[in-house]
């Protein structure tokens, strides 16, 4: 009995995968989740749609892949991170809708932290920077609105969790409220270093102690399902943030190795083994997944827009039908012409970090055509994954350099765009036979925590190249197009 299952509740759906022991995929379910906006730059997610469409999608996966919910070994959960989450420990109900990771409400409480000048705590404390992308700010948000919320949380009576915590206290019936170490380290209240809840970061937000999950490491036998939801108990024995869950489905382990995930935006980590490596070059950093006790860290970049400007090809300039038709048009010229495409419709992320930067496409002239947008929008999702790449080497130092970049989400797969990254970066851009790898590395934490593997050399040996991309632009050409985008980006950022 060697299948296991992976629930992967991200951004846009929810999706459950079955694998077998060398890391295939067995079979998949797929549903969409409806995104809230209530108001300009602010996002929710329905919690109990999360939880349904997640259960929905397990159920069916089983079924297709002709499982019965006793021959899976374990299950993992892999989910969007620092996504919010608060609610009632009898009822089970939520008490407000989730928070989303895009949601920029709690910028003003941001502003007040920085100015109580408590930056290079939260950077010594958690790696990050005080941004309102993390949970701990968006928690105060629903404290400080919802009447009664902080008197009800200080009586013990709420819980508060990322949406593994939600999942998998709905997956057993209220009885197990914990998180990882990957997803907790996102809440800009971990002490990172200890993997405990910093009480100094608490007192800073007035966030009751009451609210908090147990951390655990990733790979950890956190508890069992309720006999009813899958037709049997299955073993909860992972839990990772999808992109800690990538790098560890990419099987980066060990410091110096790195992955890109291109989705809706890209999420570039390097793993830097157990050393807390902090960033003076726009990056963070952050708790890898951890299969024991141990503390590891991660370099992350994160650009907040990368497939999603081919969204924005397709419903905005509507110059495609399909996602899959931009590589054609791309290609039907030979380059971009000069034209530079800054995607900054949601200000810039990493390693900018300039929120009031907005969308730009610079260098047009008469020749230049919709193919031409085209081929500098794709282009950017590679300038901006470079960018990361230029601070994660800046950061290093040398002896320390990045030898090849492996990748996985849904842009992966266009060919041009992946060339195109080979050579801005000078190194070889590696797909795997298995482009699944967040909800692969879930898999795999709950087959470790299962004794499904051994060992990490197993996992290292099931990942198999699909294709290696090797750079064929000349050096200085890269660093050309490279200082054009940075001219670009500063036009961006000026308005
Ligand atoms: N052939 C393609 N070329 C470039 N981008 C693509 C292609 N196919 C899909 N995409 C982009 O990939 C993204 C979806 O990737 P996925 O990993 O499923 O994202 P997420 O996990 O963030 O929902 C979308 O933004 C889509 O525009
Ligand atoms: O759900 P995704 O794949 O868009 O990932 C979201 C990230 O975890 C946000 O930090």
């Amino acid at each position: 009995m060697s299948y296991l299952l992976a629930l992967d509740q991200g951004t846009s759906s929810s999706r459950s995968i079955v694998f077998d022991r060398a890391g295939r995929v067995v079979a998949l379910a797929q549903r969409e989740i409806r995104q809230i906006y209530p108001q300009p730059g602010w996002v929710e997610h329905d919690p109990r749609e999360l939880w349904s469409t997640q259960l929905e999608t397990a159920r069916e996966v089983l079924a297709k892949a002709g499982l019965k919910a006793g021959e899976v070994a374990a299950l993992g959960i892999t989910n969007q991170r620092e996504t919010t989450v608060v609610w009632n420990r009898a009822s089970g109900e939520p008490i407000h809708n989730a928070i989303v990771w895009q949601d920029r409400r709690a910028e003003p409480t941001c502003a007040a932290l920085r100015a109580q000048g408590l930056e290079p705590l939260v950077r010594r404390k958690t790696g990050l920077i005080i941004d309102a992308y993390f949970s701990g700010t968006k928690l105060k948000w629903i404290l400080d609105h919802v009447p009664g919320a902080r008197d009800a949380a200080r009586r013990g009576e709420l819980a508060f969790g990322t949406v593994d915590s939600w999942l998998l206290w709905r997956l057993t019936g209220g009885r197990v409220h914990a998180t990882d170490v990957s997803n907790a380290s996102r809440t800009m209240l971990l002490d990172v270093h200890r993997n405990e809840w910093d009480e100094e970061l608490l007192a800073a937000l007035d966030i009751p102690r009451e609210l908090l999950p147990q951390v655990r490491p990733s790979a950890h036998l956190y508890g069992h399902s309720e006999s009813a939801l899958l037709g049997a108990p299955v073993a909860i024995g992972g839990i990772a943030g999808d992109q800690q869950a990538a790098l560890f489905g990419q099987a980066c382990f060990s410091a110096g190795l790195a992955k890109n995930t291109y989705g809706t935006g890209c999420f570039m980590l390097m793993h830097t083994g157990t050393e807390f490596r902090s960033s003076a070059n726009g990056l963070i950093t952050t708790s890898a997944a951890q299969p024991t006790a141990r503390p590891e860290f991660a370099l992350e970049g994160s650009v907040f827009i990368g497939g999603a400007v081919v969204q924005w090809l397709r419903d905005g300039l509507r110059a495609i039908k399909g996602s899959g038709e931009v590589q054609a048009l791309a290609e039907s010229v030979p380059d971009a012409g000069g034209v530079v495409f800054v995607p900054a419709f949601t200000g810039l992320g990493a390693p900018y970090w300039r929120p009031e930067a907005s969308g730009a496409i610079v260098g047009l002239t008469r020749g230049s055509t919709v193919a031409h947008i085209a081929r500098a929008a794709l282009e950017s999702i590679a300038f901006q994954s470079a960018a990361l790449l230029q601070a994660m080497s800046r950061d290093l130092g040398a002896e320390a350099a990045v030898t090849e970049l492996r990748v996985d989400g849904g842009a992966c797969v266009n060919d041009m765009l992946m060339q195109f990254q080979a050579d801005l970066l000078g190194i070889p851009v590696v797909r795997p036979q298995v482009i699944e790898t967040t909800a692969l590395g879930a898999a795999y934490l709950a087959g470790l925590a299962c004794g499904v593997y051994a060992g990490l050399d197993e996992l290292s040996r099931n990942w198999r190249v699909e294709r290696r991309f090797l750079p064929t632009l000349p050096r200085e050409r890269a660093a050309e197009l490279m200082e054009r985008w940075e001219r670009a980006v500063r036009q961006a950022v000026a308005g």
